[in-house]
């Protein structure tokens, strides 16, 4: 019997339909079945308006759906109230976003402790050190945003969504903002993480070969699912399967 990993993340028939009462109501995202496996990376595309930032937003717990369910490491966030979804948020779910979101007044170190001193936790150097190992950046600990490089500054944030250990990590366009080189390394560090920690990895982008980098591909089309690609994946066939997606819209 093959032992199919859990689902991390959930999303059970999501509707989300924006606006109404002034203008025309927008449905974003239509009755979106799909589920995350632990230690998986799944990279989501889409053409523009598709719903990426949509699904996103509701599988983390960053919006909430009008319809449907979404079950984040095996808590259903419509039971929540807003400060108990601030809280799973904070700990258990980890953001990278294109615009790395550093604060510029503190050093790398710093930047990485943040989710834990706003938790209230006691600052822990080591593991915040330990955190920027992990990303390859022991020596910048002491270094403001301003001294790194874009693709350091990322591997920053990637190790500041880590630092609670989060069931799943988010990345929105993570290499929407570096150069192909600096790209490959961020998403070779994505990639790591999964391999070597089974880190949950879901990751928004308009770029195939950033795509390429993950186990499996969800493609949404008009806020529905339109497809699946997983296995060994390629870029071209990926740009292929998307440009006959944005074809068809
Ligand atoms: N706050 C909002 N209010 C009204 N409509 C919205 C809102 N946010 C998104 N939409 C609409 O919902 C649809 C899906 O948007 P979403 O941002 O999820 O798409 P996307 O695939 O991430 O697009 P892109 O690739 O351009 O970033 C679009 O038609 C968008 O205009």
């Amino acid at each position: 019997m093959t032992n199919t990993p859990r689902d991390v993340v959930e999303l059970w028939s999501v509707t989300k339909v924006y606006g109404g009462a002034g203008g025309s109501p927008v449905t974003a995202l239509d009755n979106v079945t799909a589920g995350f496996p632990e230690g998986t990376f799944t990279a989501v595309m889409g053409p523009s308006g598709s719903g990426k930032s949509t699904l996103m937003h509701c599988a983390a717990g960053l919006d909430r759906p009008t319809d449907g369910k979404v079950i984040v490491a095996g808590t259903d966030l419509g039971g929540l109230d807003e400060t108990a979804l601030t809280l799973l948020r904070r700990e258990r779910v980890g953001f990278v976003f294109q615009a790395f979101n550093l604060v510029s007044a503190l050093t790398a170190e710093q930047n990485v402790a943040l989710p834990l001193r706003l938790a209230g936790r006691r600052p822990e150097p080591a593991r915040a050190r330990a955190a920027l190992a992990e990303v390859g950046l022991a020596e910048r600990a002491g270094h403001r945003p301003s001294e790194l490089s874009g693709g350091q500054q990322q591997r920053v944030a990637i190790a500041r969504a880590l630092i609670t250990r989060p069931a799943v990590l988010f990345a929105d366009e993570p290499t929407g903002a570096l150069d192909s080189r600096t790209s490959r390394e961020v998403l070779g560090l994505l990639r790591r993480l999964v391999d070597e920690h089974r880190q949950t990895v879901v990751m928004v982008t308009h770029d195939p070969v950033a795509a390429a980098y993950a186990d499996r591909l969800l493609l949404l089309a008009d806020g529905r699912v339109a497809g699946e690609m997983s296995g060994d994946l390629d870029a071209e066939a990926i740009a292929a399967r998307l440009a006959h997606l944005e074809d068809a819209c």
